[in-house]
């Protein structure tokens, strides 16, 4: 269907967040028909994605591309719109919506749409995770553990995590790790180690709190191994609430680093919540300034 107002294409991931999309598509239509916008769709399918909606982008003609999920659609939406140099926003669908609340996007699905006819544009840097793209935040250790598990799981949503995290949590044994980066050097155990670009989990733990998605550097946020005494409230910390003040945290900020596990071949990450199975070393760099993304209008803080 042709038309004279300007597309948005929305990418929509039918299972992120548990949440039942079926209305979806006519509110958006509708919200975007009053604002002089036409919208279509891509959905995804879990196989294929980055191919179809690079395909879908290119034959097309969008003014905006929305990744109308969470933060694994985020990704997959930051690394094809990078490609193609269409500017994204992000309507928050997912389980966590990490990367939307760093960028100030409200969690309202209604209000988030404003976004498409009333934003402000901003270029934002981006990860090579060993070769795979990150927008938001990676980490080898528990955490990629419980989201490698969650991915396993037939239940979505933030409940899930937590009681993952509470049946992992009690025969988790931290590995020690080899760290080098352009800046230093650290080695030793840990019981975490994200790589970050953005500042927040979708869980709203501020792993990063002084990081900037625009600054061209990244941190290594590493959680030291800790007491048994101090390891309930700690985990409860890390999945409800901010975790920005404890003692067991190290940073390195840097632009390129190498991340090992002595003696081990291959490590679990996850990255932007997805996990993978990647060769050690993981090496990662970043390209400043590289994703176009479209947060609200408003916005002060200066990411
Ligand atoms: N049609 C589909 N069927 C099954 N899985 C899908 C489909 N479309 C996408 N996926 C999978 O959904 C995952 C991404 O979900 P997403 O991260 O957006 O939501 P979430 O995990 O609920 O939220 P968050 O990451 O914010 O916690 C990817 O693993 C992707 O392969």
């Amino acid at each position: 269907m042709s038309t004279q107002n300007p597309e948005v294409l929305f990418v929509l991931n039918p299972v992120s967040g548990d949440i039942d999309k079926s209305e979806l598509e006519h509110t958006i239509a509708g919200i975007c028909a009053e604002h002089g916008r036409h919208a279509r769709f891509f959905h995804t399918t879990g196989e294929q994605d980055v191919t179809q909606l690079e395909r879908t982008l290119q034959e097309g003609n969008y003014q905006a591309v929305f990744a109308a999920g969470g933060d694994g659609t985020a990704n997959l939406v930051a690394q094809v719109a990078r490609q193609v140099a269409v500017p994204m926003g992000i309507i928050p669908l997912g389980s966590g919506n990490g990367l939307s609340k760093d960028l100030g996007i409200t969690q309202d699905v209604v209000q988030a749409l404003e976004l498409v006819w009333s934003h402000r544009e901003r270029a934002i840097d981006t990860l090579s995770v060993s070769g795979h793209f990150s927008v938001h935040l990676a980490d080898l250790g528990f955490n990629a553990l419980v989201v490698e598990r969650f991915s396993h799981g037939d239940t979505r949503g933030p409940g899930a995590y937590v009681r993952i995290a509470m049946q992992e949590f009690l025969s988790y044994e931290p590995a020690v790790y080899r760290i080098e980066t352009d800046q230093e050097t650290f080695e030793g155990p840990a019981f975490m180690v994200t790589i970050a670009n953005g500042n927040t989990f979708g869980s709203n733990v501020i792993i990063n709190p002084e990081g900037k998605l625009d600054d061209g550097w990244f941190e290594i946020c590493l959680i030291e191994p800790f007491p048994g005494t101090a390891a309930l409230g700690i985990l409860y910390q890390l999945y409800t609430e901010n975790f920005d003040s404890s003692a067991y945290t190290r940073r390195l900020r840097c632009q390129r680093a190498s991340i090992s596990v002595p003696g081990q071949q291959q490590v679990l990450v996850q990255v932007d919540g997805e996990p993978l199975t990647v060769a050690s070393p993981v090496t990662v760099e970043i390209s400043s300034r590289s994703l176009q993304v479209l947060g609200p209008a408003s916005e002060q803080v200066d990411y």
